[in-house]
C-alpha cells in the first residue's frame, strides 16, 4: 500500500490519490445492459430465464422459488447461523423502529389546513447481489425496513447458485422478514423484470440494493424510462477511510482497512493520519493480517488502489476525510467525539477503538447500504423512510380562502396565469 505526504502533492496528485477506481460506466456495458432490458421488456419471462442459464444456473426452468422452497431451504440453516441472525435482525428492527415517520398538521394561516403525510409504497424490489458472495446481510438491511413499513409487496430477487437454489441463510432472512415472493435471478434481467414486469413478476414501484456494474447500470436506465421505478440510490464497491491518530492500535486499523479490501477488487480503502509510526505500524500489520486472509488475493488488489495519507495535522485529515465523502468513515482516537462537527460527509461513522466497521455491516443496527463514489456529498445512507412516500394535503375554508386571495391573485398576475387567478376570484364572486 503506498504512503502519501499529503502536503508535498500537487493539486493534480491529491486529486489522483483520492480517485475512485475507474468503474465500468463503458459504452459497450451499457449497450449490453440496455438490451437486456429490452429483450425482458419484449419477451418477458423467457428472456429473463435465458439469462439466468446463461450467467448463473444453465438449468433453471422456473423463476419463482415457492414458499415451500423457501422453508425448505430456511430448515436447512445451522441454529449458530439462526441465532445470529436473530441478533442481528434485533438490532437493525430496533434501529429501523424509531425512525417511523411522524405525519404533520399545521394551520398555516386561519382556514388553511396543511398536512404531511407518508404512504407505504405499494411494491418494493429488493436486489440481494449473489455473484461473487451471498450476502444475507443485505437481505436483512432492505426486509427489515420493508416489514416495518410494510410495504403490501416486498418481492426478492437474487441470482440463484449452479443448481439453481438460493441459499439457507438468506431464505431464513426471507421468512423472519415476511417475505413470500422470492424470484431467481440477478444482474440487468432481475432489475429489468422489476421495472417492467413479466408474466410471473408484476412491476415496482422502487427496486432497492447494492450490485455490481451490470446491476447499477440496469438500476440507472430503467429510472429513466417513462413511467419507470424509482430507484434508492449509487451503492457500488465498498470503501472505508480511516482517520487515526497515536492513541490507535495499528492491528484494529490494519483489520479495519483489509474487512472492507476483500470486498472486492474494486473496493478502495485510505488511512489518513498524522502520526508516522501509526502509518508503519499499520503498513506491516495489514502484511501480517494478509497472510492468513483466504481472500487475500482480492483484498492486495484493492489495497493497489488504496492509500495511506501521512497528514500535518488532524484537522487536515479530517478535510480530507469531507472531500472525498467515504461511503464508510472510521475515526480511531481517544476524543474522536470532538471531531465529529467536523465530519458530516460520510454514509455511516463508527468511532472509537471498539467499533469496527464490519459491526456496522452486520449487528450494530445501522443500513449497510450506503453511499459510495463520492454520493455521500448529496445522498442519505438508506433507511425507515425511503420505502415510503411523502406527499401533502391542504384545506382551505371560505374565510381562508378570502384572506389568501390577494397574495395568490397577486401572484399569478405577476406570472401571466390568468386561469389560475380566476380559479380564486370566481369562488369569492359566487359568495356575494
Ligand atoms: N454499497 C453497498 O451497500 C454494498 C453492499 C453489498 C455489496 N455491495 C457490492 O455489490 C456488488 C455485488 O456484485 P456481484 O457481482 O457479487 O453480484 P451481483 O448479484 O450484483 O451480480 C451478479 C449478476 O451479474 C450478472 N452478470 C455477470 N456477468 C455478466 C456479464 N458478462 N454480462 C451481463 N451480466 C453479467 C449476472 O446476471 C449475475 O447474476 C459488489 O461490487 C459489492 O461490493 C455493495
Ligand atoms: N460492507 C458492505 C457495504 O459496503 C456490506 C457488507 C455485507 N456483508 C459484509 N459487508
Ligand atoms: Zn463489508
Amino acid at each position: 500500500m503506498r504512503v502519501f505526504q499529503w502536503s508535498q502533492l500537487s493539486d493534480q496528485q491529491q486529486a489522483d490519490v483520492l480517485a475512485r477506481p475507474a468503474q465500468s460506466q463503458s459504452a459497450e456495458l451499457q449497450q449490453q445492459v440496455a438490451a437486456i432490458i429490452d429483450a425482458v421488456a419484449n419477451e418477458g419471462d423467457v428472456a429473463v430465464l435465458r439469462y439466468t442459464r446463461q450467467f448463473d444456473c444453465e438449468t433453471l426452468n422456473e423463476l419463482r422459488y415457492s414458499e415451500a422452497d423457501i422453508a425448505a431451504q430456511a430448515n436447512k440453516l445451522s441454529t449458530d447461523v439462526q441465532q445470529a441472525i436473530d441478533t442481528a435482525y434485533a438490532t437493525i428492527r430496533a434501529f429501523h423502529l424509531q425512525q417511523q415517520p411522524q405525519d404533520i398538521r399545521v394551520e398555516t394561516a386561519p382556514g388553511v389546513v396543511c398536512t404531511q403525510r407518508f404512504d407505504a409504497l405499494n411494491a418494493v424490489g429488493l436486489y440481494i447481489p449473489g455473484g461473487t458472495a451471498v450476502l444475507p446481510s443485505t437481505a436483512l438491511m432492505l426486509g427489515v425496513p420493508a416489514q416495518i413499513a410494510n410495504n403490501p409487496r416486498r418481492v426478492l430477487v437474487s441470482p440463484p447458485d449452479k443448481n439453481g437454489e438460493l441459499s439457507p441463510a438468506l431464505m431464513y432472512v426471507a421468512q423472519k422478514c415476511g417475505i413470500t415472493e422470492v424470484y431467481r435471478c440477478g444482474g440487468a434481467q432481475a432489475i429489468a423484470a422489476l421495472a417492467v414486469g413479466t408474466e410471473s413478476i408484476a412491476p415496482v414501484a422502487k427496486i432497492f440494493g447494492p450490485g455490481n456494474s451490470f446491476v447499477t447500470a440496469a438500476k440507472q436506465q430503467v429510472a429513466q424510462r417513462s413511467g419507470g421505478p424509482a430507484i434508492d440510490m449509487p451503492a457500488g464497491p465498498s470503501e472505508l477511510l480511516v482517520i487515526a491518530d497515536d492513541t490507535a492500535n495499528p492491528a484494529f486499523v490494519a483489520a479495519d482497512l483489509l474487512s472492507q479490501a476483500e470486498h472486492g477488487a474494486d473496493s478502495q480503502v485510505i488511512l489518513v493520519s498524522p502520526s508516522t509510526s501509526l502509518i508503519e505500524a499499520t503498513q506491516s500489520a495489514i502484511e501480517q493480517q494478509l497472510e492468513v486472509l483466504p481472500r487475500s488475493a482480492t483484498a492486495r488488489k484493492a489495497l493497489e488502489q488504496s492509500a495511506l495519507i501521512q497528514t500535518e495535522s488532524l484537522e487536515q485529515a479530517c478535510q480530507i476525510s469531507q472531500r472525498y465523502a467515504p461511503e464508510h468513515l472510521s475515526v480511531q482516537m481517544d476524543d474522536a467525539e470532538q471531531y465529529l462537527p467536523q465530519l458530516t460527509l460520510a454514509g455511516s461513522i463508527f468511532i472509537g477503538h471498539y467499533t469496527p466497521e464490519s459491526g456496522g455491516d452486520y449487528a450494530t443496527g445501522t443500513n449497510h447500504v450506503l453511499p459510495t463514489y463520492g454520493f455521500a456529498r448529496n445522498y442519505s445512507s438508506l433507511g425507515l423512510l425511503d420505502f415510503y412516500r411523502r406527499y401533502t394535503t391542504q384545506t382551505v375554508s371560505k374565510q381562508g380562502l378570502a384572506q389568501l386571495s390577494k397574495a395568490i391573485i397577486t401572484l399569478a398576475e405577476t406570472e401571466g396565469l390568468r386561469a389560475h387567478a380566476r380559479a380564486v376570484s370566481i369562488r369569492l364572486e359566487n359568495q356575494s
